[in-house]
């Protein structure tokens, strides 16, 4: 069998050149003709498999837009989203999500609310429960499978959130603002969980957050949308930072802070324009 031959799926890409996201050309309007506003105007952008990309942007400018449509919860005005070289007709099964609110049933223990997905599944709630106790335990709650969310902290559920997230092995995980709502010291604690947990099988990751820090800590590359109406992606900087990589310790280095300095510099301008739109809006 000769070396090069490509495994192809017919009609799409080889396999070997299959990104695992691609937004090609896409525009989302929202609203019908006579109130239609357009969130955003054109967004290219390519997230490779095992590829962990962070999205920054000021307020409003379309970044949960862009990960519903990963998501396949929204359809794109114009242009294609493609997963795994596969244009999205409706739901994303392929993805798991985290968003700033989680998931959690509040009548459930938490390892019934890490089984769920499972189960749903078709799988044994013996089987279940049981691979959902091993995700509790690797997220550093082995001690808490039995008590219910309002009996956990912040930063707990939010672990919980994620062995109910990852247990289900999405192949893409698309994060909004995960860590929103915690402290700064939790949120770096959660970023290293993230950082350990994803290394050891590399999904592709979209990671939204208003974070420049957290963004350039955890990724591989931080893509910057413009200010609404009409976004579009102004910016893609890879973070040429040693992996594996302690994402508080990461931020003290040199590299980390030029690397800031000059995102920062470009995202800036747009913050600004972002506010002085809201006002006027
Ligand atoms: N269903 C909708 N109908 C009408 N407009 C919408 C809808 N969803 C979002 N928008 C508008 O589209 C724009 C982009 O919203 P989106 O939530 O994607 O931005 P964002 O960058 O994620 O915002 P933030 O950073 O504040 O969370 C905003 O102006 C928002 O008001």
């Amino acid at each position: 069998m000769p070396q090069d031959k490509p495994s192809t799926v017919a009609g799409e890409y080889p396999a070997a050149e299959r990104s695992a996201v691609e937004l090609d050309a896409v525009k989302v309007a929202y609203g019908d003709r006579d109130t239609s506003y357009v969130a955003v105007a054109r967004a290219d952008l390519t997230v490779r498999r095992g590829e962990f990309v962070a999205v920054v942007g000021p307020t409003g400018c379309g970044k949960s837009t862009l990960l519903n449509i990963a998501a396949g919860l929204i359809r794109p005005s114009a242009g294609v989203c493609r997963i795994d070289g596969v244009p999205l007709d409706g739901l994303n099964g392929a993805a798991g999500y985290l968003f700033q609110a989680d998931a959690l049933m509040p009548w459930k223990r938490a390892i019934d609310n890490v089984a769920i997905g499972l189960e749903i599944r078709g799988v044994s709630r013996s089987e279940a429960r049981e691979r959902a106790t091993g995700w509790l335990a690797r997220v550093g709650l082995r001690a808490f499978t039995d008590r219910y969310p309002h009996q956990l902290s912040g930063g707990q559920r939010k672990r919980v959130a994620l062995a109910q997230t990852l247990i289900l092995e999405p192949k893409l995980l698309l994060m909004d603002e995960p860590f929103g709502p915690l402290d700064a010291q939790t949120r770096q604690l959660m970023g290293e969980l993230l950082l350990g947990l994803w290394s050891e099988d590399r999904k592709a990751v979209i990671f939204i957050t208003h974070d420049l820090e957290e963004a350039i800590s955890l990724s591989d590359r931080v893509v910057i949308m413009s200010a609404g109406p009409g976004a579009t992606i102004i910016g893609d900087y890879p973070v040429e930072l040693e992996r594996p990589r302690d994402p508080a310790e990461v931020r003290h280095t040199a590299a980390f802070a030029r690397l800031h300095r000059e995102i920062w510099d470009h995202l800036k301008s747009e913050v600004v324009k972002a506010y002085a739109q809201e006002d006027s809006r």
